[in-house]
């Protein structure tokens, strides 16, 4: 596709400002969330998590290990999201092995870190659930 060598410069100039750095990564998160439903959906998870641990009343090292639960998943779910947009970008949505292979690691990333966060769950809120009874 052609672009005009302004559109060029402007998608190619690596000598940003630290403004508009942020600008862009904040495009990008912005992007995320609005073309990854997944993404949503982990988003929300940790949303209910954390009204759920405040209830319980959950410690400041559980609070801690519950935050690095929630950005293993997330950031995991943006490796994903990179991983399949590069991917569709290269192989222009046509049929490729190592395309299938890239993905499905990516993929199986995010289901390792989603796993890990209903263990660290269950193991921080089963048993102060019980208590209450
Ligand atoms: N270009 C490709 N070549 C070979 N296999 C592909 C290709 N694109 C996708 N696949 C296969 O199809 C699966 C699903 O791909 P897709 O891009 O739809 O990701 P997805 O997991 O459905 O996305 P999301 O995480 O948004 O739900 C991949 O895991 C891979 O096995």
């Amino acid at each position: 596709m052609l672009m005009d060598s302004r559109e060029t410069k402007e998608k190619t100039d690596k000598n940003h400002s630290f403004f508009e750095s942020l600008s862009y990564a904040l495009e990008g998160i912005q992007f995320a969330i609005k073309n990854e439903r997944n993404l949503r959906f982990q988003v929300l998870a940790a949303i209910v998590a954390s009204g759920l641990a405040y209830l319980l009343g959950v410690s400041a090292v559980e609070w801690l290990i519950l935050i690095l639960i929630y950005a293993l998943v997330i950031l995991m779910e943006f490796v994903n999201t990179i991983a399949e947009w590069t991917i569709d970008l290269v192989t222009n949505n046509s049929y490729h092995p190592i395309a299938k292979h890239v993905k499905d690691v990516a993929a199986g990333g995010v289901l390792i870190a989603a796993l890990l966060a209903i263990l660290v769950g269950a193991i921080i809120f089963v048993p102060k659930i019980i208590a209450l009874f």
